[in-house]
C-alpha cells in the first residue's frame, strides 16, 4: 500500500515530545488548552473522514483518552452521531476534566457495539502494556467490524519509539510531530495513512520526513558538463550499470559515461560507452575534472577487477555514489577507505549491505545516524523505510512508497539518480534527498507491478515537475 505521509514533518521520540510539552507548560499554557487544541484538530479530520457515519470513540485512562473525550464532544457539537466506549477510569487532571464534560452516550468497552467509524483513543505515547485477553478480543472484534479506524497519535498498543506492539489503523493522526513508530518498519505500515495535527508545540527538527525537492535552476549558458557529467562504472553484471546510467540521464544529467571492460550495449544512444581494455584503464577515464560524480557498485561483482575499479574510484577526487557490491567490498573498513577528504560520498546500502559495513545496534534511525557520523558519508539506508543520515546528525526518512520497488534493479536506478543530482551542482535542496524523493515519487505513479526499465521515463516527468531556484 502506498501510504500518505506528511512531507517535511518533524519526527521525535516520546521523551522529546514530553519535554516539548513540559517546556510549553512552563510558559504558562495549561494542559487543558493543549488537549482542547489536539481534540479540535482530530475532530476536524474525523468529521471530514466519517462523512456522516456514526462514530465510536474508544477512550482510555490516560491523556490519549482525554483527547478522545474532547473529540467526542466536538463531533457531537457538529451533529455527528457519536458515542464513547470507556476503558479504565480517566486519570486525575486534564483527562478526568475532559471526561466529565462528556454528557453523551457512554458504555464500558467490553459492552461496545460495532460502529462503521472507530476513533482509537485508548493509548498514546505512554508505554503500552498488553491488553488482557477479554479486552484484546473485544477490541479486535470492534476493529474488524469497522469500515474506518482512525487512531489518535498512535494505534493503541504500539510503542511510540519502536513501533513494536499490535495496534492497527487506516489513518493515524499524529499530534504535534510524527514519532518513530509512524515511519519505521511494520509499526509504520500498521499506522496506515498519517496525518499531522499541528498543535503548535515547538519540537526539534533534526529528524524530518522527506519533502519535495527544489532543483538548481540552469544558467542561460548551461552545457552538458555543467548540467552534470557522471561516470558510471560497469562491472561483472553490465545490465545493472546500464540501469544506473539510464536513470542518471532520466534524472537530468547532461553527460553520462558508462565505463567498463564490457559495458552494456543498446539504447539509449545518449549513454556514452567507454570500453576499457583493462580495469586499470579506469584511472585515465576518471582523470577528467569535468566529471561531477562517479557511481560505482551496481553489478560491479566482487572479483579482482571489481577491487581494482573500486580502488581507482576511491583514489579519484570526484564525489562518489557507492552502491551494491562496492559496499560489500568495503565492508567494515568503509570509514578508513573512503577517507575524510573534502569530496562528498554517498553510500546506498540495503539492510544486508548495511549490516556488513556497520554495527546495527539500536533502531534504524539510531544505527544509520551513528554510521554517517562514523564514516563521514551521507548514508541512504534503503528499504520500505529509507533513512538518509548526514554526518552532522540530521536524518530524513522516506516511507510509504510503492512496495513494487522491491525488484532487482530498482536500487541501481536510485544510485544513478543520486549521482545525477549530485553532479547537477548546488543551488537546489540536498541532492541525495532529492534523488531518493524522485525515485519514490516516480514509483508511486506506477502500478503495483512494473518493470524497472519503465521507471526512468517517469523519473524524467518528476524532474520536470519539480520547482527550480
Ligand atoms: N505530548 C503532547 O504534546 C500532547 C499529548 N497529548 C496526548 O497525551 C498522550 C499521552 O498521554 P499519557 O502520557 O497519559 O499516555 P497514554 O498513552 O494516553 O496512557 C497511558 C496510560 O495507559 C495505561 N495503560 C497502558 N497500557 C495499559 C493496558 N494494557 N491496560 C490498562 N491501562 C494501560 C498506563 O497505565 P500504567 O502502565 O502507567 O499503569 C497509563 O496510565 C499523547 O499520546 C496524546 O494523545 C495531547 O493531549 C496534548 C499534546
Ligand atoms: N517494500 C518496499 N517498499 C518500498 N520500497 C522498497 C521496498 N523494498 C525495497 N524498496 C526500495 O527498492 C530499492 C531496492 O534497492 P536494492 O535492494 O539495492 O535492490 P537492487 O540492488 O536489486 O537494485 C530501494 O530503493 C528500496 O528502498
Ligand atoms: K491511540
Amino acid at each position: 500500500m502506498i501510504r500518505r505521509v506528511p512531507e517535511g514533518a518533524p519526527i521525535v521520540n516520546a521523551a522529546q515530545m514530553r519535554a516539548a510539552e513540559e517546556a510549553l507548560f512552563a510558559t504558562g499554557m495549561s494542559q487543558d488548552t493543549l488537549m482542547e487544541r489536539a481534540g479540535a484538530a482530530v475532530a476536524e479530520q474525523v468529521s471530514r473522514l466519517a462523512g456522516g457515519r456514526p462514530v465510536l470513540v474508544l477512550a482510555g485512562p490516560g491523556n490519549n483518552g482525554g483527547d478522545g473525550y474532547v473529540v467526542a464532544r466536538l463531533l457531537a457539537a457538529r451533529s455527528v452521531p457519536v458515542s464513547v466506549a470507556r476503558f479504565g477510569q480517566p486519570k486525575a487532571g486534564a483527562a478526568a476534566r475532559m471526561a466529565a464534560q462528556w454528557d453523551g452516550p457512554v458504555c464500558d468497552l467490553i459492552a461496545a457495539q460495532p460502529h462503521p467509524v472507530v476513533v482509537d483513543a485508548l493509548l498514546g505515547i505512554g508505554i503500552p502494556r498488553p491488553f488482557d485477553d477479554g479486552i484484546a478480543a473485544k477490541l479486535s472484534a470492534i476493529m474488524a467490524a469497522a469500515a474506518l479506524r482512525i487512531a489518535i497519535d498512535l494505534p493503541s498498543g504500539r510503542h511510540a519509539d519502536t513501533g513494536d506492539g499490535s495496534g492497527r489503523a487506516d489513518v493515524t493522526i499524529a499530534l504535534g510531530a510524527l514519532k518513530p513508530a509512524h515511519v519505521l518498519g511494520e509499526g509504520g505500515a500498521a499506522c496506515g495513512h498519517i496525518l499531522l495535527a499541528d498543535i503548535a508545540v515547538p519540537v526539534p527538527t533534526d529528524v524530518l520526513t522527506i519533502a519535495a525537492p527544489v532543483l538548481p535552476k540552469w544558467r542561460y549558458d548551461v552545457n552538458k558538463f555543467s548540467r552534470g557529467m557522471i561516470a558510471v562504472v560497469s562491472g561483472a553484471m553490465p545490465g545493472a550499470g546500464w540501469l544506473a546510467g539510464r536513470a542518471a540521464l532520466a534524472a537530468g544529467a547532461g553527460y553520462v559515461q558508462l565505463v567498463g571492460t564490457a559495458p552494456a550495449e543498446g539504447a539509449p544512444h545518449a549513454l556514452v560507452r567507454r570500453t576499457i581494455t583493462r580495469a586499470t584503464d579506469l584511472e585515465a577515464v576518471l582523470d577528467d575534472d569535468r566529471i561531477g560524480a562517479v557511481v560505482i557498485g551496481p553489478g560491479l561483482g566482487r572479483d579482482e577487477d571489481a577491487h581494482t575499479l573500486l580502488d581507482i574510484a576511491l583514489a579519484s577526487p570526484h564525489d562518489l555514489v557507492i552502491d551494491g557490491d562496492a559496499l560489500t567490498l568495503l565492508g567494515r573498513s568503509v570509514a578508513e577507505r573512503i577517507g575524510a577528504d573534502r569530496r562528498r560520498v554517498c553510500l546506498t546500502p540495503h539492510a544486508g549491505e548495511f549490516a556488513r559495513m556497520f554495527d546495527s545496534a539500536g533502531d534504524k534511525l539510531t544505527a544509520t545516524r551513528a554510521a554517517a557520523q562514523a564514516s563521514g558519508a551521507t548514508i541512504v539506508h534503503k528499504g520500505p523505510d529509507t533513512v538518509i543520515a548526514y554526518p552532522d546528525g540530521r536524518l530524513i526518512v522516506s516511507t510509504g512508497t510503492n512496495p513494487g520497488l522491491s525488484t532487482a534493479g530498482s536500487g541501481d536506478l536510485l544510485a544513478g539518480i543520486i549521482g545525477a543530482r549530485m553532479a547537477a551542482g548546488d543551488g537546489g535542496s540536498d541532492p541525495v534527498a532529492a534523488g531518493v524523493w524522485l525515485h519514490a515519487r516516480a514509483a508511486n505513479h506506477m502500478d503495483a507491478v512494473f518493470a524497472v526499465d519503465a521507471l526512468p521515463d517517469r523519473i524524467t516527468q518528476e524532474v520536470n515537475a519539480c520547482p527550480t531556484r
